[in-house]
């Protein structure tokens, strides 16, 4: 079986000779720790051997419930955010049609997602859309309290109580939340919904390959014993004996470390040749950027779509500020074939390209790109993913999450934690009265008085 694979050559080009191999004790020490939970955030490991203890019944299980919720219904929406949103996303739109919401062809329902914002407009636009259909809910939250999801999933029970029965809405809600904790968990087995465990020693941002992940993409037809199959297998290519190099996950957090630490280069770009890689990136934003963003360190993680983005972001990137390097996710086959067609006429010019994949063309790009930004002094590193599958996606997961978790030591930092997310929460709930918040609502009610 193939692997994705990783060059750095146009990254390394950048920096002292020998950089990344004098990082060869730290990771290998960095690599122990994890194995042995001996590095910060050690009670949030869970990820680390989930690929691989992940057992066929298991998966039965998941496959069983996404099979029961496709069954019985046309839209499947998928409430969570954050870790329990982005992953299921990156992958259903990495493998799905560009236009599944158009195009729908009856195999497999409409998969759409929610309680990922507050915005008014989106949840009356979806409320109504679902009006005249047949649809279920995937409740998810770690915590089982997050606003924007708990609030998302109060509107779509009582629609879906509504327009189905309360007793059949029973069967096309599933909450997949904490054993024990949180108001998801009490709400489920107060109604008798079906029901997955998230991990306590699994982060959100790591949880893809939970159900959290694993059902929704399950429900949108993509098979998920591939997608693991894939991430136990980089699990073993990156385990704590491979050494540097041999492990692309560990070069690849040396890599960004060293251009980090040595380089000055603060951001780093991800980008991608696919328009359905886009949630790829998202996803990887939220890995990186909670992970390593801390005690005033990190590199800010970004995102581009090209060749899109090069005609709105390319000026910045080839003639900016020099603090930034690229990260793109290269796929080397298409699964579709696409001719450029001659044209007799030929009033746009393009009939140097007849006969030509659309593949070729954008591998052309891809490949100016790179020399253009190498030249302009953007480090480069590529992953190659063989085709989009779920067998290279599960490693590419799993690729990223390893490479974070080896990266966050090299920092110095916990990679597990996220405790800055809660200053926003604090705040709002405070301006908004939330019971329990009494002294944070006078205290913000006098600041803001105090401010006008
Ligand atoms: O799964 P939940 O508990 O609802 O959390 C969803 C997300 O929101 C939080 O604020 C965290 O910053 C994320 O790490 C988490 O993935």
């Amino acid at each position: 079986m193939k692997s994705i694979s990783l060059d750095i050559t146009k990254a390394t080009q950048f920096l002292k000779p020998g950089t990344i191999e004098a990082y060869e004790e730290k990771v290998k020490a960095v690599q122990e720790a994890l194995e042995n939970g001996t590095c910060p955030g050690n009670d949030f490991l869970g990820w680390l051997h989930l690929p691989s203890s992940i057992t066929p019944a298991f998966l039965d299980e998941v496959q069983a419930c996404a099979n029961t919720l496709r069954e019985k219904c046309e839209v499947v929406v998928v409430a969570g955010i954050g870790g329990s949103y982005l992953g299921a996303r990156a992958v259903i739109e990495a493998l799905g049609n560009s236009f599944a919401w158009l195009v729908n062809d009856k195999k497999n329902p409409a998969i759409l997602f929610a309680g990922n914002n507050i915005g008014e407009d989106y949840l009356a636009e979806l409320t109504d859309y679902l009006k005249d259909k047949k649809f279920g809910v995937i409740n998810i939250s770690k915590s089982g309290t997050t606003t924007e999801t708990a609030l998302t999933f109060r509107l779509l029970k009582k629609q879906c109580e509504a327009q189905r029965g309360k007793e059949e809405a029973k069967d096309v809600i599933v909450a997949i939340t904490d054993a024990k904790k949180g108001a998801a968990r009490t709400c489920a087995d107060k109604e008798g919904y079906k029901s997955f465990v998230i991990p306590d020693n699994v982060g959100g941002r790591f949880s893809v390959l939970t159900p959290v992940g694993l059902l929704p993409i399950a429900c949108a037809g993509f098979d998920i014993k591939a997608l693991v199959q894939g991430a136990a297998d980089m699990e073993k290519a990156t385990g704590k004996d491979v050494a540097l190099q041999e492990n692309i996950a560990a070069q690849y957090a040396v890599v960004r470390h060293a251009l980090y630490r040595e380089m000055d280069k603060k951001i780093e770009i991800i980008v991608n040749f696919q328009p359905k890689l886009h949630f790829i990136g998202e996803w990887w934003k939220q890995l990186y950027g909670e992970s390593e963003g801390k005690d005033h360190l990190g590199i800010f993680p970004a995102a581009c779509d090209f060749t899109t983005d090069l005609h709105s972001m390319g000026q910045w990137i080839q003639e900016g500020e020099r603090s930034i390097f690229e990260t793109v996710i290269s796929v080397e086959q298409p699964n579709k074939k696409m001719l450029f067609p001659k044209d007799e006429e030929n009033l746009d010019g393009l009939n140097f390209l007849a006969g030509k994949r659309v593949d070729e063309v954008n591998k052309m790009a891809e490949l100016g790109t790179r020399l253009a930004h190498v030249d302009g002094g953007v480090p480069n590193i590529r992953i190659s993913l063989p085709e989009l599958n779920e067998y290279y996606i599960g490693q590419l997961l799993y690729f990223f999450e390893i490479a974070c978790g080896i990266s966050g030591n090299l920092l110095g930092v916990n990679p597990f934690n996220q405790p800055g997310v809660e200053a926003y929460k604090k705040n709002m709930f405070a301006l908004l009265n939330k019971p329990g918040y009494e002294a944070e609502s006078k205290a913000i009610q006098e600041r803001l008085a105090n401010e006008k």
